[in-house]
């Protein structure tokens, strides 16, 4: 009973917090399906990454708050900010997860996992052959709480993200990978700065500080 009346309390502070955050309040009022959008919205207001006409993957999509605040960036200027008819969206957004995805006019989903090579297979066959400007991650694993088991879970769908990149951004294309301080992030900053020419790293203000959360960001691919 102790117990249960202790993570009562905690859910209902988790709850008060989350109700009276200005970003949540703000993607309330703007349409955004959650709060990460501001996260992706001020990575790219600093670095200047996303522009229309682009090629853009966004992985670990789902609720979909990123590729709506791509979607804006692409939607033709009469359309507004994405409320209206798409038109012709000046752009390309291909989102991935393992979750379903409420649709998103303009906006071609994937659903899978991104370790799975018939998935990576699906998502090379939307390409087309297209290279990518931007891919953008937000991918984040269920935790165990084993802190050694979930740094390598991390790890792991950081490093396939590189390696897609890698393989399919133009040369001057970019990487925006969340990361989590901890077991494993040194060795991620190293294979950043091996495979890109440039390497930022990016603690956006809408990330809880709280949050070990931050934001690797790779421009420039190496050796092309
Ligand atoms: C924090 S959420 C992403 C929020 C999203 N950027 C947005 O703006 O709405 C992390 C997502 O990563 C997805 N994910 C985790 N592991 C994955 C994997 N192996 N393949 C594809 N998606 C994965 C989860 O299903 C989850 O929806």
């Amino acid at each position: 009973m102790k117990t249960q009346t202790k993570s009562k309390k905690l859910n209902k502070a988790w709850l008060n917090n989350h109700v009276s955050d200005p970003y949540v309040q703000q993607a309330q009022k703007d349409g955004y399906r959650s709060r990460a959008a501001y996260k992706l919205k001020e990575i790219d207001e600093e670095l200047k990454l996303i522009r229309p006409g682009q090629v853009v993957v966004d992985l670990g999509a789902t609720p979909g708050a990123w590729s709506q605040y791509l979607r804006r960036k692409f939607a033709p200027k009469e359309a507004g900010q994405g409320g209206a008819a798409v038109g012709q969206l000046n752009g390309t957004i291909i989102a991935l997860d393992l979750l379903d995805f409420e649709p998103i006019e303009g906006v071609q989903f994937i659903q899978g996992d991104f370790q799975e090579d018939a998935v990576l297979a699906e998502l090379e066959a939307a390409l087309a052959g297209r290279p990518v400007d931007v891919v953008v991650s937000d991918m984040a694993p269920n935790l165990s709480g084993i802190a050694s088991t979930d740094g390598a879970r991390i790890s792991n769908l950081i490093e396939l993200a590189v390696d897609f990149s890698s393989q399919h951004l133009k040369p001057d294309g970019a990487l925006v990978a969340k990361v989590f301080h901890g077991s494993g992030y040194d060795q991620l900053v190293q294979l950043f700065r091996a495979q890109f020419k440039i390497v930022k790293v990016v603690k956006p203000k809408a990330s809880r500080e709280r949050s070990s959360e931050t934001f690797l960001v790779g421009i420039g691919v190496k050796n092309r």
